[in-house]
């Protein structure tokens, strides 16, 4: 039998009468890139912990590359690269001082391995970690997950503090590794950057797994809130009842509408008129959600 990378079978979480996790059920397969998707206070960060023997469950069990956390040891550890959702790096030592200790920790890694990350990530190794940018302290959180080739990457919110230019060659780096073989376990509360390099996403609400999906299915579903200017008043019938079109408003010369899957009806309908600008935005979890989801609770 295949070991899964990742697998939690009826996890329950209760830190006091609050329970985080209501009986998680999840399995990752080696090699894919698996996106865990919620809003705040899902449940992600918890199921994280668990995965890393941070904190122990409730009930229920977890295993990750095969081994129960609790008795995987430094040898389970080094297989793994972790991004805390939280950094704290408030020492004096400079970058490249504090990722030579954490890479000798791990059994040593492949030369140049660490300044080629740092290059990718546009990071200044020779300065002080304390003094960093958060974005900048976000990337020596990056460069410490990949920088052993670890068999699982378990990221907890890794863009967050990125600039979208550094966003994208991160999910590069999750591209590579993938290609390598290597299983990715990635948060998110942003669903096009999970859309962008998973393979299945969990989403997750109030600690409970509200829908698996097939990230492929996901795209072609993709919703996006589109607002388009023309260059006159425009009337609303003409963009009412349009495939993949929904929620359409007209105020003069301003349209507002959100599309579902293809854009092309509305792109059609839109270029009878002249147009002078068109903005388009990914809709927030939540609304996304309700979309989706909204009967399902
Ligand atoms: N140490 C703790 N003590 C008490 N409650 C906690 C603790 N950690 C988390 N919780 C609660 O458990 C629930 C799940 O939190 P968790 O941090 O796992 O969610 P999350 O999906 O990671 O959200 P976020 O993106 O905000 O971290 C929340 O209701 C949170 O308030």
């Amino acid at each position: 039998m295949l070991i899964a990378a990742v697998r939690a079978a009826g996890l329950v979480k209760r830190y006091g009468n609050r329970t985080a996790l209501h009986g998680l059920d999840i399995e990752v397969a080696p090699g894919e890139v698996f996106g865990f998707l919620g809003p705040n206070g899902a449940g992600k960060t918890t199921t994280i912990r668990l995965m890393l023997d941070l904190i122990r469950p409730t009930a229920g069990t977890i295993e990750v590359l095969g081994k129960d956390p609790r008795r995987g040891g430094p040898q389970l550890r080094r297989r793994i690269g972790y991004l805390p959702g939280e950094l704290h790096l408030e020492g004096r030592q400079t970058a490249a001082d504090l990722l030579a200790f954490l890479a000798a920790r791990r059994g040593g890694v492949r030369a140049g391995r660490i300044t080629e990350l740092a290059e990718l990530l546009d990071l200044d190794l020779s300065r002080q970690v304390r003094k960093l940018s958060k974005g900048n302290k976000q990337k020596v959180g990056i460069v410490q997950a990949f920088m052993h080739d670890p068999a699982l990457l378990v990221l907890d919110e890794p863009t967050s503090g990125l600039d979208p230019l550094l966003q994208h060659r991160f999910l590069d780096l999750v591209r590579a590794a993938r290609d390598d073989g290597r299983t990715v376990f990635m948060s998110s509360h942003v669903l096009s950057e999970v859309q962008e390099v998973a393979d299945r996403a969990v989403i997750m609400r109030g600690g409970r797994v509200l829908a698996t999906e097939d990230v492929d299915d996901l795209r072609k579903r993709a919703l996006r809130n589109v607002e388009i200017a023309f260059g006159g008043p425009v009337a609303l019938a003409d963009f009412t009842g349009l495939p993949g079109v929904r929620d359409v408003s007209v105020d003069g010369s301003v349209l507002r509408c959100t599309t579902e899957g293809s854009a092309d009806a509305l792109v059609k309908a839109a270029a009878r008129h002249t147009v002078h600008s068109i903005r388009s935005t990914e809709p927030d979890l939540e609304e996304i959600f309700f979309a989706y989801y909204g009967g399902r609770e």
